[in-house]
């Protein structure tokens, strides 16, 4: 499908956002940011501390209101709807494994939890045969054995299956967008790349239009089939599949400002 006939799934239309304006810390944090994000596309986005990566996803999910431009899910102009109004069709996973999940609650009640999502509150966890062998049958393929722990605690799980975990739950009710913030960025290395490994499967399976946030270079050419890299609260670049498969990480770790600190911290 090329650009022009694909169906816009996200468009950000000249956002910006000042944080404390008119004040001595004012700080543009989006500075007329615009992107357009097709169905099924899987953008990587990258830049230095302070580019506005997380601004612009706390303005697509309503949690930051921008101080002029627009937000559009298809064609419908979200930028007035508050955030609760906008969680029914974004899913969200943090760099902090501890706010996907439920600590208190089971593997299965996190996911009949998910399952549940958007629907009348009130409900009880719906547990019934049916979809522990369903919820058994999703976990099974990431090699974690959560697939045998379903009466678990999430609070007892490690960082990365708490990560794959909420993945799971934020991929269940296929939301119309994907929004992973740094979500590997606190787990060891090997951890991190299993967390990796499932993100790619979920959102390949589930076809899901996703933005995710990573300072770990050799994820962000691994992964997805478009490549943005923000600085000073703009897309300064917007690279498809093949034009990033000619790019080495030193080639952008030089280019695109990050460290070799955030590269270790990633
Ligand atoms: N709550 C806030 N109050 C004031 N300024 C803020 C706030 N959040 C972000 N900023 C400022 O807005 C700018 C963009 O920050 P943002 O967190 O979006 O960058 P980022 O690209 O996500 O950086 P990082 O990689 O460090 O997470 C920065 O100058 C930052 O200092």
């Amino acid at each position: 499908m090329s650009s022009t006939d694909a169906r816009p799934a996200l468009t950000l239309d000249a956002l910006r956002l000042t944080f404390h304006p008119g004040t001595p810390d004012e700080r543009v944090a989006l500075d007329g940011l615009s992107l357009r994000m097709n169905e099924g596309d899987f953008a990587v986005v990258i830049g230095s501390n302070g580019a506005g990566k997380s601004t612009m996803l706390n303005a697509i999910s309503g949690a930051l209101q921008p101080d002029s431009g627009r937000v559009l899910f298809g064609a419908q102009d979200v930028t007035d709807l508050p955030v609760h109004r906008r969680a029914g069709f974004i899913g969200r996973v943090f760099q902090d494994p501890m706010l996907g999940t439920a600590p208190a609650l089971s593997i299965e009640e996190n996911l009949a939890l998910a399952q549940r999502r958007g629907l009348r509150r009130g409900f009880r966890l719906a547990l019934g045969r049916g979809n522990r062998e369903r919820f058994g049958d999703l976990l099974a393929p990431f090699g974690l054995g959560l697939e045998t722990r379903m009466a678990v605690l999430a609070g007892k799980l490690s960082g990365g299956q708490r990560q794959v975990l909420a993945l799971l739950m934020a991929a269940m009710q296929k939301p119309r967008l994907l929004l992973l913030d740094e979500h590997t960025a606190a787990l060891d290395p090997g951890t991190a790349e299993l967390v990796m490994q499932a993100t790619r499967r979920i959102v390949d399976e589930g076809g899901l239009t996703t933005l995710m946030i990573t300072h770990n270079m050799q994820h962000a050419l691994d992964t997805g089939n478009r490549l943005l890299a923000l600085n000073a609260g703009q897309v300064r670049l917007d690279l498809d599949a093949q034009a990033k498969a000619g790019l080495t990480v030193e080639a952008l770790v030089q280019r695109f400002g990050a460290s070799d600190d955030q590269l270790l911290r990633a």
